[in-house]
């Protein structure tokens, strides 16, 4: 048959080659497009329904905009575990509490992989530059979660509280300060990202980060933000339409190289300064030096670089939009303002407005109001991607090895079945029922490894900020978490940028305890 094709399809170039030549042009995209299909729909996971999706691109139209909500509004047509499909790629979507502890609690395992996405880890990432969250199971991932857990946990928590003093008391004084003592509008911000930043450093290389001044704060703060949209699950196309990967001018592609290549510089600057003050031997002990001396902890460069940039952006992009949110919401919200005083009287008076930095979490209120504000903001809505690497049977249908499963976090904190009043912010739910579950860190074997040192964290800066200052609207801002998102595309969600005046509570009395914290601690000591 193709002996009598071939010389007719010659024939007919040699006689019509402008025909020809456009009925090609039109016939390889259609060629593509029809065996594109058939890969698509064989792809699909038997059993589970889920929403109609288009040729090529599959759910991506439909998700481009707060993903999270969107697949909320679909698990209330096709139930709490659907697929959708993301160009190529089917994805199980686990959308309720009690599916999250079915599949995530008890086949913790099977879930313990992340799926590979191309612009991330082929074009920006190679295993150094891949953090612990986005990589996928191996040897080399338990080693580096064995050598962050071990950092992140309670002992070494109690280690760092020294840190968290100081980078928390910069905080205050820098909300005092720059806001010229409620009398000025600030964007808190920049002052939370300068924390999380400040600590980040220290924790991992023992150098701080001491004004939102110094050139590399910007840098880092940019080039960790601009990475942070990279992982996006829907803003990268090329990730689940496999012909795009063949455009070599991608400009997604060419700025996720260019973000590589300035991260790069940084962490080089970073590891070399503390090899030199590790050569001289003052270096302070941290992270990095810890594991650069354990002989045991038997970590290549690449498996150090990957567990510095864990801790450098494990934090960055959460802590800081959590905070965020918080502080427009709490200006919004006098009354709530007022329970917290009136809980946190229990423990300090206003002459303490720093508190005590060995409080662990102590004031109930204030653990409520933590949690409230994690379950509504929940900033990771989609937390992180998994991947299985075992079958799971969900309710008598198989969800094979190597598929892709995203838990709605935001979906199962809002479960009606867990909360009667879900879509309202109300901290006193958590003293009612302190023990429902809170899906903001993930769930299972790859669940945040940092919670405890992000709670403790964020315990401290709320129970200072609160104590310290009236916070009061300066600008509007929408705190509605679906509708205030400044970047509904975003994987992780932030509020649109506003203003708010730190008003001091006593000013004597915080200017007093600033002066001696800054007496104690030697101001601005890097
Ligand atoms: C409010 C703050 C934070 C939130 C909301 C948050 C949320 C998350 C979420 C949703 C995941 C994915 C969990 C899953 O797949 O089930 C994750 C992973 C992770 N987080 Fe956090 N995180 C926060 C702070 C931190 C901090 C401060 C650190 C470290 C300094 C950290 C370190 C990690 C690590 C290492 C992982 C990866 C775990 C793994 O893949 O095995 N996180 N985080």
């Amino acid at each position: 048959m193709i002996s009598t094709i071939l010389p007719a399809l010659s024939a007919e170039f040699n006689e019509q080659p402008i025909r020809s030549f456009l009925l090609t042009l039109l016939l390889i995209p259609l060629t593509y497009l029809i065996l594109n299909e058939y890969v698509r729909r064989a792809a699909r996971i038997k059993g589970f329904s889920g929403p109609p999706n288009w040729p090529l691109v599959g759910n991506i139209p439909d998700i481009k905009y707060n993903a999270a909500e969107k697949y909320r509004q679909w698990s209330k047509i096709y139930g709490d575990v659907y697929q959708m499909q993301l160009g190529n790629i089917p994805v199980i979507v686990v959308n309720s509490a009690e599916a999250a502890r079915k599949i995530f609690g008890q086949h913790s395992q099977a879930l313990s992989s992340r799926p590979v996405f191309w612009t991330f880890h082929k074009v920006l990432s190679n295993t150094a530059g891949t953090t612990i969250g986005t990589s996928p199971f191996s040897d080399s991932l338990k080693r580096r979660r064995k050598g962050a857990a071990s950092a992140l946990n309670k002992p070494s928590i109690a280690t760092y509280i020294d840190h968290l003093d100081v980078e928390t008391r910069d905080f205050v004084k820098d909300g005092f300060e720059s806001g010229q003592a409620g009398k000025k509008g600030v964007d808190p911000m920049p002052m939370i990202q300068r924390l999380s930043l400040s600590l980040a450093l220290t924790l991992n290389w023992g150098t701080r980060m001491v004004s939102r001044d110094d050139p590399l704060f910007h840098e880092i703060t940019e080039v960790e933000e601009m990475i942070s949209k990279f992982r996006s699950t829907t803003g990268n196309l090329q990730d689940y339409i496999p012909i795009l990967r063949l455009n070599p001018f991608s400009g997604g592609s060419m700025k996720a190289r260019e973000m590589r290549d300035r991260r790069d510089v940084y962490l080089t600057r970073l590891n070399k300064d503390l090899d030199e003050r590790m050569a001289k031997g003052i270096h302070k002990p941290c992270i990095q030096a810890n594991i650069i001396l354990d002989k045991e902890a038997s970590l290549n460069k690449e498996e150090l670089t990957s567990i510095s940039l864990t801790m450098l952006s494990g934090g960055l992009d959460t802590i800081t939009t959590l905070v965020q949110w918080s502080v427009a919401l709490l200006a919004q919200r006098p009354d709530i303002q007022e329970k917290a005083i009136e809980a946190i009287r229990k423990y300090y008076s206003d002459e303490e407005p720093l508190c005590d930095a060995q409080d662990d979490q102590k004031c109930e209120y204030i653990v409520a109001l933590v949690r409230e504000c994690l379950r509504y903001y929940c900033v990771l809505r989609l937390a992180l991607p998994r991947a299985t690497v075992k079958d799971i049977v969900y309710e008598g249908k198989l969800i094979p090895a190597g598929s892709t499963v995203y838990l709605n976090a935001w979906a199962c904190n809002m479960d009606p079945k867990i909360w009667h009043d879900p879509e309202i912010f109300r901290p006193e739910r958590w003293l009612e029922q302190p023990d429902a579950p809170l899906f903001t860190y993930g769930l299972g074997y790859r669940m945040c490894a940092g919670s405890l040192l992000a709670n403790r964290e964020l315990y401290l800066a709320f129970i200072r900020m609160l104590n310290s200052f009236k916070i009061m609207p300066k600008s509007e801002v929408d705190t509605h978490p679906v509708r205030g998102s400044a970047d509904p595309t975003s994987l992780v969600t932030m509020c649109k940028d506003y203003e708010v005046l730190f008003k001091p509570r006593n000013e004597k009395a915080l200017k007093e305890a600033l002066r001696r914290s800054d007496e104690r601690k030697g101001v601005g000591k890097a």
